[in-house]
């Protein structure tokens, strides 16, 4: 597979107000490094999802702009750039796990890669499922199917948005440590949605902490350990000094929230 160019995605005085006058994002400015994997976490509801709908192109700005490497998040999408696995992965039903997965090269209009597709599978823990259609695996290893079908187009821009839900603990922790090194070497730019301090700091490489709605943020730290991360590294002390800034950052963010303090 040829090196892809890395891609930056920038933020400009973003703002989305949902229909129902929802205000989700206040005026953001955000830069995502490319080839870096960021995590975004904050209060459930502080609009996470709708910053990265937006970055996807799936969704259009009320104000400002998304940036992909220079142009429009639905001009990159149009040429296979982007791929997303979000927590209710929509897989073809009459399809098998590894036609779903194969079709998403197809539609990113690149050659075949029946190795790839298989050697995802295996990653992502379906052996065995090659065949099964959606409705005869379980919502996680739905998920987990997702999570092989955003990484087969070897994405320029991966977004997830808390792709282990519905994943045991002990998979979600595997999964952690074995899906980073499959992005990294591409120079993909990742931004990661999760509820999990421990998953943000595993798996990113910078940390966005929002406020309650409208998202601002509250904190930006630099995850500094090195990749790949094995498990144990959940217990050193650098991992648990980040995570811990993390929380404190969260719980912070909340207290200052001028909706809640109304309230
Ligand atoms: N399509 C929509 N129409 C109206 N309001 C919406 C829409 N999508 C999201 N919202 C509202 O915008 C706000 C932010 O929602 P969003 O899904 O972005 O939050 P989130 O941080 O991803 O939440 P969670 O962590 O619970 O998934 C919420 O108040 C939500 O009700």
């Amino acid at each position: 597979m040829p090196a892809r160019p890395p891609a930056p995605i920038t933020c400009t005085g973003l703002a989305r107000i949902h229909d129902n006058g929802v205000m989700a994002l206040d005026p953001l400015d955000l830069t995502f490094a490319p080839g870096r994997t960021t995590a975004l976490i904050g209060p459930s509801g502080c609009g996470k999802s709708t910053l990265l709908r937006l970055i996807a192109g799936l969704d259009r700005p009320t104000a400002g702009e998304v940036l992909i490497a220079g142009l429009p998040p639905a001009r990159q999408a149009a040429q296979g750039a982007i791929a997303m696995a979000f927590q209710d992965p929509s897989l073809l039903p009459w399809l098998t796990l590894r036609r779903n997965i194969a079709l998403a090269r197809k539609l990113a209009r690149q050659p075949a890669n029946p190795g790839l597709v298989d050697r995802l599978i295996g990653l992502v823990g379906l052996e065995g499922f090659h065949e099964t259609r959606p409705a005869a695996l379980s919502g996680g290893m739905r998920q987990r199917a997702a999570i092989a079908r955003a990484l087969v187009t070897q994405p320029r821009v991966l977004l997830l948005d808390e792709p282990f839900g519905a994943v045991d603990e002990l998979t979600r922790r595997q999964l952690a440590r074995d899906l980073p090194p499959l992005w990294q070497p591409l120079g993909t730019t990742t931004v990661l949605v999760t509820h999990s301090v421990d998953e943000a700091v595993l798996l990113s490489d910078r940390i966005l902490v929002l406020s309650p709605r409208p998202a601002r943020v509250v904190a930006d730290l630099a995850v500094p350990l090195p990749h790949p991360r094995a498990l144990q590294v959940t217990e050193t002390p650098a991992f648990r000094r980040i995570a811990a800034q993390a929380l404190a950052a969260l719980a912070q963010g909340v207290a200052d929230s001028p909706a809640l303090a109304a309230q």
